[in-house]
């Protein structure tokens, strides 16, 4: 959330100054120009065909906001969850369970960290 600090015009839009702005960071995380496919679980759109990490691809760091006040601890974050995926590929296996219940993940939003 934002504050405009004088009047603004955005696409034809006039946004007067103090008006409270908040950036749509799921619409841009989103954008099928920008991510194709956007609802699928596809970590491999971030890697070139023979498999290295393709720097070309646009970083989503929508969410972690825009501008002066954008999240100072983003590259912590971003490093840390990189650091706890690389551990767990290396300790464990990770692979659907033989027979019994299978679920996978739907990627539908929900409000909580539980359902
Ligand atoms: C995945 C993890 C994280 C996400 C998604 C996230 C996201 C955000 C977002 C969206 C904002 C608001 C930015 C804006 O107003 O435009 C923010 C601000 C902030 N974040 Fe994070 N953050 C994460 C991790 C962290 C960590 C690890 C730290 C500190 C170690 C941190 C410290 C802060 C601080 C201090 C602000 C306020 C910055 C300001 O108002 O100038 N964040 N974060």
């Amino acid at each position: 959330m934002h504050k405009v600090t004088e009047d603004d015009v955005y696409r034809g839009y006039h946004i007067p100054g103090g008006s409270t702005v908040i950036a749509n960071s799921w619409a841009i995380l989103h954008d099928p120009a920008t991510y194709p496919d956007p609802d699928k679980f596809s970590p491999e759109q971030f890697l070139t065909d023979t498999g290295e990490l393709n720097l070309d691809a646009p970083e989503p760091t929508a969410a972690f906001g825009f501008g002066r006040r954008i999240c100072p601890g983003m590259y912590m974050a971003s490093d840390s969850l990189w650091i706890a995926a690389a551990s767990l590929l290396w300790a464990f296996r990770v692979e659907k369970p033989e027979g019994g219940e299978q679920e996978s993940p739907t990627g539908n939003y929900t409000s909580g960290l539980v359902r």
